[in-house]
């Protein structure tokens, strides 16, 4: 729904910041723009809501043109959050939610329920809803931001690094917060980090760029750790993705012994006979009882009579991936791992060895998908200069300069002194010249980031 044709954004200095882009995105998924600083991921991400105008191609979204729509008007249909969250700072938590349905003229009393609404939405308890931004942590002010950005439940969200700013533990809460809320929501949402982690855990496709504004890959995460398309990514991906990608294969289809799970009843004699050093005991129900070392089993009886050496932690093969299968083998005492059923009832068993040949030989498990990956564009890395290294400094693109609660604050200010449907249309000038100061666009659209969020 949001298509990017040869799109490429080069600025008077020289640096070309998007190079000839060509990306779908689908509508009611999460893209994830990932790559080295400079590499072009903000500007990409600000063309969509014409912060940023295109040098050259065609930025369309539900198959039009972009240029074809006012700014305002298309920014309505599109919420922004940003590193910092970027509130307000003079507006309690509701207010600062409030922003946007205000904007459109919704009347306080309206804006400030459906402000309540997103609150609760966010994960935030209705008693923060009369704080000012510096009464929060950075997590739960990252959360206000998100529910700012929500306020008129735009189809599109565009997230600039939006939780790079908190300890990993809080950003991690942050995640499974945020893929909670899209389940619910199914917002198209454009998502920039540098952190190929976040990317994977988060994106349903990935957009990898290097430097000079290239496409150097776009794919699912899957396919993205199973076959990345040349060093560049592979090493982006990092040295562990043969780990990582397991996550995507499903435990479902791994394939598992049966032969050395036995009832408890079972004489003794049969767990010689299975051969191997342990075998796992089971009640009538097949739940798993504990491990039974062979070598230490009675000349005699049933297994019921054996030590048995508890189990360790099973694997689902209902809701688990691969990676849970594998971890749950190199933690049991037999060096096995035990695959239950929803009920809990013992599927069969599997070793390490024999998870990751079934995970990495030809025709592995989960491999199909990945078969069809398709090459991405290979093209040789353009380093950034020193110039425009300091460039990117000096505008403080994408970086948290300019992002300060100060020029939002002016934003905001003109907005209040404006007419409701009049400042919507304002807004994102008054904020884009406001922070247009600290080094603009070529086009005089300004390169900071808003924060109005919209
Ligand atoms: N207004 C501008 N004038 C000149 N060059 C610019 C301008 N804005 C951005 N650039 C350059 O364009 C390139 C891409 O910048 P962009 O902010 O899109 O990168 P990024 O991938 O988001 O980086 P980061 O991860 O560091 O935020 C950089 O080399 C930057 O210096």
């Amino acid at each position: 729904m949001i298509r990017f044709d040869a799109v490429s954004k080069n600025y008077p200095n020289g640096t070309t910041a998007v190079d000839e882009l060509s990306l779908e995105l689908a509508e009611g998924g999460i893209t994830v723009l990932v790559g080295p600083s400079g590499c072009g991921k903000t500007t990409t991400l600000r063309m969509v809501n014409r912060m940023v105008e295109p040098t050259a191609g065609t930025v369309s979204l539900r198959g039009q043109d972009i240029r074809e729509i006012a700014a305002p008007e298309l920014r309505r249909g599109i919420g922004y959050v940003i590193q910092h969250a970027g509130l307000f700072p003079h507006r309690t938590v509701l207010d600062n939610i409030a922003t946007v349905p205000l904007l459109l003229g919704w009347g306080k009393k309206k804006a400030r329920s459906r402000a309540a609404e997103l609150l609760e939405l966010v994960g935030l308890p209705a008693s923060m809803a009369k704080r000012y931004p510096y009464q929060l942590s950075g997590g739960q002010q990252q959360r206000v931001g998100v529910a700012r950005a929500l306020g008129a439940d735009p189809p599109v969200l565009l997230m600039d690094e939006p939780f790079s700013a908190v300890d990993p533990i809080v950003r991690g809460e942050l995640q499974a917060e945020f893929i909670r809320l899209q389940k619910e929501l199914h917002k198209t949402i454009v998502f920039v980090t540098h952190d190929i982690d976040e990317a994977i855990k988060l994106g349903d496709n990935i957009a990898v760029f290097r430097t000079g504004g290239k496409l150097a890959q776009f794919d699912t995460p899957e396919r993205l750790l199973a076959h990345p398309a040349d060093d560049f990514v592979a090493d982006f991906v990092g040295q562990d993705r043969g780990i990582r990608r397991l996550s995507f294969v499903k435990a479902a289809d791994l394939p598992l012994r049966e032969g050395l799970v036995l009832p408890a009843d079972s004489p003794v004699a049969r767990a010689r006979a299975a051969g191997e050093p342990w075998v796992l005991v089971v009640d009538g129900d097949r739940r798993p009882l504990g491990w039974a070392a062979v070598a230490d089993l009675p000349a005699g009886g049933t297994l019921a009579d054996a030590a048995l050496t508890p189990l360790g932690h099973t694997f689902s093969l209902a809701g688990d991936s691969a990676r849970a299968a594998l971890d749950a083998a190199l933690l049991s005492p037999s060096r096995l791992a035990v695959g239950v059923d929803p009920q809990g009832a013992v599927v069969g068993v599997a070793d390490a060895y024999e998870l990751s040949a079934a995970m990495t030989g030809d025709g592995a498990v989960g491999d199909a998908a990945a078969e069809e990956a398709t090459a991405a564009p290979g093209t040789a890395q353009v380093e950034t200069t020193e110039a425009e290294t300091a460039e990117a400094a000096a505008t403080g693109a994408g970086t948290v300069g300019t992002e300060t609660a100060g020029a939002e604050t002016s934003g905001a200010e003109s907005a209040d002194a404006a007419t409701a449907e009049d400042s919507v249309s304002k807004v994102p000038v008054a904020k884009d010249e406001t922070v247009g100061g600290s080094g603009g666009d070529a086009d005089g659209a300004g390169s900071g980031s808003g924060g109005d969020g919209r």
